[in-house]
């Protein structure tokens, strides 16, 4: 991963530029007006542009319709549901066939605009047409921009489970032009806030100092502390799936209170946000990682003290753990039957534990019931 402040022309770029490398090559492009940068990402040679959107962000779709309009021979709008109603089958159908009646061929391209939902769709769509397509992804969460659109995982939900169908799906290019979240509501900057927290935990403590110096400017998209936090964030993530794009072994760190995290949302019909159930997810492996034998108590405080300063939810009804130990053991992560969940050592120190006891399972999840 290497951050740019200069394009590849020489002249200086208003933009930070964090490049993913390995199996998958491309470009993250952050800073307020990033959304030019659109028909760079997109590359040469694409006649067709899909741009999939919820209705929160119509009028961004249709702006930006309008602008590649003039350079590209058909630019189409397909708004789909809202949130997870859209990591569905049926929804995913639904952009099949206008992809299909549109004749759209293996050089045309996918637009994700949207928050981390709608990013996860349009990654799965365009990973699946015709065994995949260009994409290129423009997130407008904060959990999106850190998260969802930038590492070339996608997925969408069944019955049985969060993400349970998906594919790895490079993209050309990522765009997160800050401007866009400057109508996303405060609860879900908080809720994206979970993840940038994440990565603070699993690789960069700076993240941590930020956010605890001030968390409302840090919070604040209008500072310069909450662009860095992006960048931070991004540079974690990129680092990551830049050494292991499918998950072979490090990219699991990704997943630190996703155990739990996806079991609640399952729980909760997905009707809770993404990054509310992963902050209790993230303090049951904190719990976990101390009855594991390593993470002090002061990093265990750490977290909730973090976590509660971004008004996210420490605790679960204590009634609950046996519906959501069924759930996790459809974990992606689970083998042979058997949990493995990641945990830290320390602040930044990462690693998988397996073969836990349902014991201290239960145990851990008596110091987050309520
Ligand atoms: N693929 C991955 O690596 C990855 C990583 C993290 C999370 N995810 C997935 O991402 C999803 C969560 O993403 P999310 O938190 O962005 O949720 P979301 O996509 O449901 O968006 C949250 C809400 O904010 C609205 N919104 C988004 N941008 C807006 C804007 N600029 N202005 C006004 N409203 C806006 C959305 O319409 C929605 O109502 C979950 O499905 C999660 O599983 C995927
Ligand atoms: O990019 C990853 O890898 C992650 O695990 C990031 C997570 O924040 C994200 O929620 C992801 O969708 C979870 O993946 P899953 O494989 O557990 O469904
Ligand atoms: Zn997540």
């Amino acid at each position: 991963m290497t951050p740019q402040d200069q394009a590849t022309d020489g002249t200086p770029s208003p933009f930070t530029e964090i490049q993913v490398t390995g199996e998958s090559e491309y470009t993250i492009t952050i800073g307020r007006g990033a959304i030019e940068r659109v028909p760079e990402a997109l590359g040469d040679r694409v006649a067709k542009v899909l741009i999939i959107h919820t209705p929160t962000v119509g009028k961004i779709a249709s702006d930006l319709r309008d602008s590649l309009q003039e350079r590209y021979a058909h630019v189409l709008l397909a708004e789909v549901p809202d949130a997870e109603s859209a990591k569905r089958v049926e929804v995913a159908a639904f952009c099949w066939q206008i992809l299909g009646q549109s004749d759209f061929t293996r050089t045309d391209a996918i637009i994700g605009l949207g928050g981390g939902a709608v990013t996860d769709l349009a990654g799965f769509v365009a990973g699946t047409w015709l065994r995949g397509v260009r994409l290129v992804q423009i997130p407008t969460s904060v959990l999106g921009m850190v998260d969802a659109a930038v590492g070339g995982k996608t997925g969408i939900n069944t019955n049985e489970g969060k993400n349970l169908v998906g594919t790895f799906t490079a993209p050309t290019g990522v765009i997160c032009d800050i401007d866009l979240v400057d109508s996303l509501p405060r609860n879900e900057i908080l809720a994206g806030f979970a993840e940038v927290a994440k990565c603070g935990f699993i690789a960069e403590p700076e993240i941590l100092d930020i956010l605890e110096a001030d968390v409302d400017r840090a919070t604040d998209p209008q500072t310069p502390e909450f662009q860095r936090l992006i960048e931070l964030a991004v540079g974690v993530k990129a680092r990551v799936v830049s050494e292991d794009f499918r998950e072979g072994g490090l990219r699991e760190i990704l997943n630190y209170g996703h155990t739990l995290g996806h079991a609640i949302e399952h729980a909760e019909r997905y009707q809770w946000r993404h990054g509310v159930a992963i902050s209790i997810g993230m303090m049951y492996a904190a719990e976990l990682g101390r009855m594991a034998g390593a993470l002090s108590d002061a990093a265990v405080d750490r977290h909730r003290r973090i976590l509660s300063s971004l008004t996210l939810p420490l605790n679960y009804p204590a009634g609950r753990w046996a519906g959501l130990l069924a759930t996790m053991q459809r974990d992606k992560k689970a083998r042979a039957g058997m949990l493995r969940f990641i945990v830290l050592d320390e602040i930044g120190k990462p690693r998988v534990l397996a073969g836990v006891d349902d014991s201290m399972l239960q145990f851990a999840y008596q110091e987050i019931a309520n």
